[in-house]
C-alpha cells in the first residue's frame, strides 16, 4: 500500500511537470484557463463539462488522477470542447482547432516520452483494483 502511494506520488510529479510544459507554451494561452462566461455567454449552452490546464492542475494536487490515461482523458475533453465550440469555417474557429489538435499531440508525446509503459501498467492496476 505504501509502494502504490509512492508510485502515485510519482504519477503526480510526472503530470505536474507535463501541464506545467503545456501551460507555459504561449500557442496554448486559450486553454490555460476556464473560457471567460463574461465573454462568451453562450459557452455553457454549448459545452456541458468546461476543461483547462488550470482545472487540470489542481486535479492533479486533488489526487484526482491514478494513472495517466485519467489525465490524458482531460487533455482529450479540453480539445473535444474546443472543436465542438469552434466548428466553423472561419480563420478563428481552424486555428483554435489546430492549436488543440497540437495540444492534444504534445501531451501523448510528453506522456509517451516521460513515461514507461510498465508504470502506467502499474497506475492502472491501482485504479482497476480500487
Ligand atoms: C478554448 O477557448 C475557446 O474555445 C474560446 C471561445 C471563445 C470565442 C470567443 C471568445 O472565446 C476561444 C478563445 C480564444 N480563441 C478562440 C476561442
Amino acid at each position: 500500500i505504501c509502494q502504490e502511494e509512492n508510485t502515485l506520488r510519482e504519477l503526480r510529479i510526472f503530470l505536474r511537470d507535463i501541464c506545467a510544459k503545456l501551460a507555459r507554451n504561449k500557442q496554448f494561452f486559450m486553454f490555460t484557463k476556464p473560457v471567460d462566461i463574461e465573454e462568451v455567454p453562450d459557452y455553457l449552452d454549448i459545452i456541458k463539462e468546461p476543461m483547462d490546464l488550470e482545472t487540470l492542475m489542481s486535479k492533479i494536487d486533488k489526487h484526482s488522477y491514478i494513472c495517466a490515461r485519467d489525465f490524458l482523458d482531460d487533455i482529450d475533453l479540453i480539445v473535444r470542447n474546443a472543436l465542438e465550440y469552434n466548428p466553423d469555417k472561419s480563420a478563428e474557429d481552424k486555428h483554435i482547432r489546430h492549436r488543440a489538435c497540437s495540444l492534444r499531440d504534445k501531451a501523448y508525446a510528453f506522456i509517451k516520452a516521460e513515461m514507461d509503459s510498465d508504470f502506467e501498467d502499474t497506475c492502472r492496476d491501482i485504479r482497476d483494483k480500487r
